[in-house]
């Protein structure tokens, strides 16, 4: 039984309606989740005007956390910003795996189901709409589909699954691809939400906005809430300069930063949570921390602009 505050249409509204986050999840320094710390920092989170929380999502290394350890994470941020934010919950891995995680998400009061691509395996479109209507049949929470990696789907298979399910009600979008955006709106149009989620999401969101993807999800926002909000309303109101003197001062630096090794778009934010004074732990592996030398360059730029980020 449902227990989301939101109907899929409803949640989907929500989304659209102002700027997204996916919070990085607390780790203690022996790497087991600091369920506390987590807490806090959404709770921190939500006093923002943000529209909605992805709970153990990419940039929450949802990808190195157990089964039970994402139902923990899940319910901890239900318990924490439940019926003030809505909470999206991840499904990922193979079908069954998927099937089992969008029911758990249901039970555990979150709002909303983010169906990340299946784990391994590359898929045709054929399988990957079976795949997506497994997890679509299995609850009555709106789903948002990952389009990223080993699933991205096109416009004729995003035109089916909109047709078949009316729980899907969003698509995140991982790839940047012109064509194939232009492709599916074309299709699918205001039928669903579109949520920009390429890494740093800040470098896509104007030209995207063009796009029909209307919202994107912040990593940033997690330890620059005020920073990413003023740059989520700038791109809202098309004001070029405003946005390309935020991008020159902060983002381009900071992407300098990330691109060092892989992995760092989500260690990164981890270190700027250090940079601002409110730790969140390491990161597990396969990622890597950022060294002191990169965690006191980030620390430098994050003070060069902090004075004046609103
Ligand atoms: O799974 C994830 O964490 C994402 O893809 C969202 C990120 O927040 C991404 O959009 C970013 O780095 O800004």
């Amino acid at each position: 039984m449902s227990m989301s505050r939101y109907s899929p249409q409803e949640l989907a509204a929500r989304l659209r309606s102002g700027l997204l986050s996916f919070p990085v999840t607390h780790f203690t320094p022996d790497l087991r989740f600091d369920e506390a710390g987590y807490r806090d920092h959404l709770s921190w989170l939500s006093e923002h005007p943000v529209a909605g929380l992805f709970a153990a999502g990419g940039t929450g290394e949802g990808f190195s956390l157990t089964g039970e350890e994402i139902d923990r994470v899940v319910r901890a941020a239900v318990g924490e910003v439940g019926g003030r934010v809505p909470v999206i919950a991840p499904a990922t891995g193979g079908t069954a795996t998927a099937v089992a995680q969008a029911r758990a998400a249901e039970a555990a009061g979150a709002d909303g189901v983010l169906l990340m691509p299946p784990y391994l395996t590359e898929a045709g479109q054929d399988g990957l709409v079976e795949h997506v209507s497994a997890v679509c049949a299995a609850t009555g929470l709106g789903v948002i589909v990952y389009s990223r990696a080993n699933a991205v789907l096109t416009d004729r298979a995003v035109e089916r699954l909109a047709a078949r399910n009316p729980t899907f009600v969003g698509l995140k979008d991982g790839v940047g691809d012109i064509e194939n955006l232009t492709r599916v709106y074309a299709a699918v149009g205001e039928r669903l939400a579109y949520i920009g989620g390429l890494p740093t999401a800040e470098t896509f969101a104007l030209p995207l906005l063009q796009l029909g993807v209307s919202t994107y999800s912040s990593a940033i926002f997690n330890f620059l809430p005020e920073f990413a909000l003023a740059f989520y309303a700038d791109v809202r109101a098309q004001d070029h300069a405003a946005v390309y003197r935020r991008i020159r001062e902060f983002i381009v630096p900071y992407l300098d930063i990330r691109d060092r090794t892989k992995g760092y778009a989500v260690s990164i934010v981890k270190a700027g949570l250090a940079a601002v004074g409110r730790p969140a732990g390491p990161v597990r592996p396969p990622l890597q921390n950022l060294t002191d030398a990169e965690l006191a360059e980030l620390t430098q730029l994050i003070g060069k602009i902090s004075p004046r980020i609103a």
